[in-house]
């Protein structure tokens, strides 16, 4: 399977003021294997976010190391930081940031455009595909001010997969809609994981860790503990189990 991302040692300290400072991340050692999809859990302030921006690239660790495809990403210039998340990660916030004065389908293929890594008739084809597979193919020349948050999230996955990225990340990508879309994001991204791409996603919510295949619990800025959940498959119709499974975990952990 191999390796898709790796940190050693990672910590992060924030300094507030020149006498205050924070220690954050406290030597974070993780690793995620190629197609895994795994969410990361833990009290507020745990470190979760942090933890997600500093291993994709998005902020700059303190000290140690972070391995993207066994390549060091922490000694990486800005430019090429910003090259590699564009060509090979994926990013769903619980925020949506779209352009307002793009409608929906140019909000999709921009980031590809920018890329160039193909031509514009295969992009468009590309996002073509997205917004059918998440049933938003009507959206396509609608203002983004004209859909629901739940459509809105699925754009917010059309536009982190429009560059075919080997791992997409997600901060609370579930957090600011209701359960019933919640729960369509995430067999979207349980779908998505299973043909191949990579997913690691920040979470409070105990029914979209339970759709995940592995779950890291943080604690005070570090990993104190994993749960194998395996793969979910729809056809299974086990999501309440898994559901119950998780939370009997969390409550050993006293979440
Ligand atoms: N830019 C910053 N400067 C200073 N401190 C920060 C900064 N960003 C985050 N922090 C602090 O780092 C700690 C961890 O924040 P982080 O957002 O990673 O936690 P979290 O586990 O994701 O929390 P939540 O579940 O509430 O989103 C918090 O105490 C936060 O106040």
């Amino acid at each position: 399977m191999g390796v898709i991302l790796e940190s050693k040692e990672l910590s992060k300290v924030y300094s507030v003021d020149k006498e205050n400072k924070q220690d954050i991340l406290k030597n974070v050692n993780l690793q995620i294997n190629k197609g895994e999809f795994v969410s990361v859990m833990g009290p507020s302030g745990s470190g979760k976010s942090t933890l997600l921006y500093n291993i994709s690239g998005m902020d700059r660790l303190t000290s140690g190391s972070v391995q993207f495809n066994g390549q060091e990403i922490s000694t990486f210039s800005e430019q090429e930081l910003s090259t590699l998340r564009l060509n090979k990660m994926g990013f769903i916030f619980q925020q949506i940031h779209l352009l307002k004065n793009l409608n929906i389908f140019d909000n999709i293929v921009l980031s590809a455009y920018l890329a160039k890594k193909d031509s514009r008739k295969s992009i468009n084809k590309r996002a073509t595909e997205l917004m059918k597979r998440t049933n938003i193919s009507s959206l396509a020349d609608h203002d983004v001010t004209q859909a629901s948050g739940g459509q809105l999230q699925r754009v917010a996955i059309c536009r982190a997969l429009i560059n075919q990225p080997d791992i997409v990340f997600g901060d609370e990508p579930t957090g600011a809609l209701n359960s019933k879309s919640a729960d369509e994001v995430m067999e979207i991204l349980a779908d998505i994981n299973q043909t191949g791409t990579t997913i690691m996603l920040v979470t409070h919510d105990v029914k979209v860790a339970a759709k995940t295949e592995r779950i890291l619990y943080m604690l005070d800025g570090n990993i104190v503990g994993e749960y194998q959940l395996g793969k979910y498959r729809k056809e299974k119709n086990d999501s309440r189990a898994r559901e119950e499974e998780v939370s009997r975990w969390l409550m050993k952990l006293g979440f």
